[in-house]
């Protein structure tokens, strides 16, 4: 029975070790109760990190560790200190995280952390190909993991794999600064499915690969030479009854009952004094804006003086990566700012902030979130925030006011908080006035709808929401209705081959027998080709035609020499075994002298693009052009040449990020065809990747065996993922070839 692996750097359970016996430690945060409904069952492991570094306990422990993981169906990956201090501490927390959340100037790329970071990753690849059969899906989490789904990949072609970003994914701009930037992003492409918790990380990421990698992308697809990856945005939820359920029953515990924090703030409470009390809670992060936080909220009691001694700021600061230099300097920075803060304003019945650095118990949590009018929550920049919804979901009556930065991913859904720019403490200040005054019943109809929508796409919504997705990736080559060559389906092709008196092959160039380079010019055939094709034109009942829209000059340097049946500019030529080159088509060129300066002037605007001259065609490529002003420019030429085209009886052609102007009624499958009138043949196959193949696939005869390069849309009937694939099918015909 296949099995889901979820992987993720911390485990849900974290490990800890008294006097030889074993502690673990249930992991509170969201990603560990969301995946709850996915990690159930015998189904599923978890792989991750224990929280336990190698040499840190007896070795005598370790099966004992293991048998503590596997009652919680998690397999360990074992980490050193060294691995930790590189590969956590550094690239992850030194490098990616400061960089995906725009924090360029904490920025450290050192190449030692680099190749801890991808020994780590190789070190969770090696668990997971351990435990994982075909068949299986595979989920794996965050920034810590990118390389980890290409690293699976290589190794097990049939399983399915899944991969969440919890943080954001920064914009091109910010992303392209990252040394081994084609590295990451073809670590996290070796996934099946991508998601991100906002369209605006999704978008990002997009940009970054078609800029980065030059892949060419539709829609929210990514597509591949041989694959199809699909992106999407799932926000993540939270366990929204859990929150809610556990409110309501605080609120129903008598005062006996109830917690020491809890105790404290009631005692608050009763005080004729009290305040009102704004809460914040986040892990001791610069992401946070905490130092931020604590100026607007001075800043607020200056504008406001009224609110002195009315309102007071619990604040609960998670320690967090304390070993990471910028978290040690925020740690002084917040601690000298707290008691300045304090020293400055407070009264005998009233300091303006409490502090906790610490992380409370669950219900600590909820007792928080239930006492407070206000949550102050102003991160620099934020994946998600969780904080915000599970304060949302603790609020059984629906009083209370949420304050929430639009830099996080959960502002996007929580369009009914009172929403600021956590750089803009003017607004912070007027914002905080507004919330501590909020009539009730504004409170509620706002929380109201908040609260709907978090029921709805609770946490379990949201992994059911992915695994789906991740399931309907599988039918991607099913929507183009075209079929892999699969090992079967070659070799009853092959055995036609085989069995046929006269075959005829026609076989593009580029992107089919040869991979793409920037410079066209530059991919030139390789040995390894001429011998695949010197061997198949040995063949005395198979008539070898390389067919292509490139112009005949460099056919003739490239192929000249050689016997084989030659096709070029779509079938404006033809050049039959060692006979002279014919004209195929009667074409003229008269008209390059209009088209050519209205590309000349595109060209100039447009840097990357150039233009390819051909004997009846005029080519203008924008290959090394950023990405969505070739597609712009294209379009932007298309309207442009329309009228030209009309009057000299051209067409348009559109190829792989090229736009060809040609002769009208001239293309490769009326040229292919041609052929076949002049002989006749018992086996025929056509074999292309782009555009102008299709005419090719279409014009040839029903029984034809067309096969298109890489899983693209396509009327052919089956496809190949690669060049490679080609030149092994090609190989494995000159084998049989009589
Ligand atoms: O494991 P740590 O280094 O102690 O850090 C804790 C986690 O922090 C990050 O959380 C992110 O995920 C949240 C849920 O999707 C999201 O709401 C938040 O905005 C993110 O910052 C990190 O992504 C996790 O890997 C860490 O375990
Ligand atoms: O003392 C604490 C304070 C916070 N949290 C939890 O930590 C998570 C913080 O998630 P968030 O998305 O807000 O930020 P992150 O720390 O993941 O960047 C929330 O689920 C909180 O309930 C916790 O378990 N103990």
């Amino acid at each position: 029975m296949s099995k889901t692996i979820i992987i993720s750097n911390r485990l849900p359970l974290q490990l800890k070790i008294h006097d030889n016996s074993i502690e673990t430690i249930p992991s509170v945060g969201g990603l560990a109760t969301g995946m709850k409904s996915v990690h159930s069952g015998n189904n599923s492991i978890w792989i991750g990190w224990s929280g336990l570094t190698e040499g840190s306990y007896e070795q005598s422990l370790q099966p004992k560790i293991n048998t503590a993981l596997r009652e919680h169906q998690c397999v360990g990956v074992a980490l050193s200190k060294e691995d930790i201090d590189g590969f956590y501490y550094g690239f992850s927390n030194n490098t990616l995280w400061p960089l995906f959340h725009y924090f360029m100037e904490y920025t450290e790329f050192e190449r030692s952390t680099w190749e801890s970071y991808q020994e780590v990753n190789q070190k969770f690849a090696d668990v997971v190909l351990d435990q994982i059969e075909d068949g299986d899906t595979v989920w794996v989490h965050d920034y810590q993991l990118l390389l980890l789904p290409k690293l699976i990949r290589k190794k097990r072609k049939n399983v399915s794999i899944g991969f969440f970003l919890h943080i954001p994914f920064p914009s091109y701009e910010v992303f392209r600064t990252i040394p081994c930037r084609e590295e990451l992003l073809e670590g996290i492409l070796g996934s099946d499915l991508i998601g991100f918790h906002t369209y605006d990380y999704e978008r990002h990421f997009l940009s970054s690969v078609q800029r980065i990698l030059g892949h060419e992308i539709s829609f929210n697809n990514v597509n591949l030479e041989n694959r199809v990856v699909k992106v999407d945005s799932f926000p993540m939820g939270i366990d929204y009854d859990k929150f809610y359920n556990t409110a309501k029953f605080h609120n129903q515990q008598s005062n006996k009952e109830r917690s020491e924090i809890q105790q404290e703030i009631d005692k608050h409470l009763a005080d004729t004094n009290k305040a009102k009390l704004i809460l914040s809670i986040d892990r001791l992060d610069y992401t946070k804006g905490i130092a931020n936080r604590l100026r607007a909220f001075e800043y607020f009691l200056e504008k406001y003086p009224e609110f002195k001694g009315k309102a007071r700021l619990v604040m609960l600061a998670v320690p967090s990566r304390s070993e990471v230099p910028q978290y040690q300097r925020l740690k002084n920075e917040i601690d000298q700012l707290v008691g300045r803060i304090n020293g400055k304003f407070a009264e005998v019945s009233w300091t303006p902030i409490w502090y906790f650095y610490r992380s409370l118990p669950f219900d600590n949590l909820i007792d928080l979130y239930t006492s407070s009018e206000v949550a102050l929550l102003t991160p620099i920049r934020d994946g998600m925030n969780l904080v915000a919804k599970e304060y949302i979901a603790s609020k059984v009556d629906k009083k209370g006011v949420l304050i929430l930065s639009e830099m996080t991913g959960a502002s996007n859904e929580m369009s009914e908080a009172l929403i600021i720019n956590p750089n803009n403490f003017e607004e912070i200040a007027d914002t905080l006035k507004y919330a501590l005054e909020m009539p009730e019943a504004e409170q509620i109809k706002r929380n109201t709808a908040l609260q709907k929508r978090l029921k709805r796409y609770n946490v379990e919504k949201w992994a059911k929401d992915f695994m789906q997705a991740l399931e309907s990736t599988k039918q991607v080559s099913k929507k183009y209705a075209v079929q892999k060559l699969s090992d079967t389906l070659q070799d009853d092709i092959l055995k036609a081959y085989k069995n046929a008196r006269s075959s005829i092959l026609f076989v593009d160039y580029d992107g089919t027998l040869a991979p793409f380079k920037k410079n066209p010019a530059d991919a030139k055939p390789t040995e390894k080709i001429y011998t695949i094709l010197d061997q198949l034109q040995k063949s005395s009942t198979t008539k070898l035609i390389l067919i292509t829209g490139r112009d005949k000059k460099t056919f003739n340097e490239w192929f000249g020499h050689k016997n084989y049946t030659l096709i070029t500019e779509h079938g404006a030529w033809l050049k039959e075994e060692d006979k002279d080159w014919e004209q195929m088509e009667s074409a003229n060129n008269t008209w390059f002298e209009s088209i050519l300066p209205v590309l000349e002037s595109f060209t100039d605007r447009t840097p990357g693009s150039l233009i390819e001259e051909k004997n009846y065609s005029l080519a203008w490529h924008f290959r090394n052009v950023d990405p969505d002003l070739g597609k712009n420019r294209a379009n932007e030429l298309k309207i442009t040449i329309r009228h030209l085209i009309a009057n000299h009886n051209l067409e348009i052609l559109e190829g792989d990020k090229v736009i060809e102007i040609k002769v009208s009624g001239i293309n490769k499958g009326k040229s292919a065809a041609k052929m076949l009138i002049k002989q006749k043949y018992d086996f025929v196959l056509a074999i292309g990747d782009d555009w102008t193949d299709e005419y090719m696939f279409k014009e040839l005869p029903e029984q034809t065996h067309t096969i298109k390069v890489g899983l693209k849309k396509t009327v052919a009937k089956y496809y190949v993922e690669d060049t490679d694939q080609v030149h092994q099918l090609l190989k494995d015909f000159a084998t049989l070839a009589p």
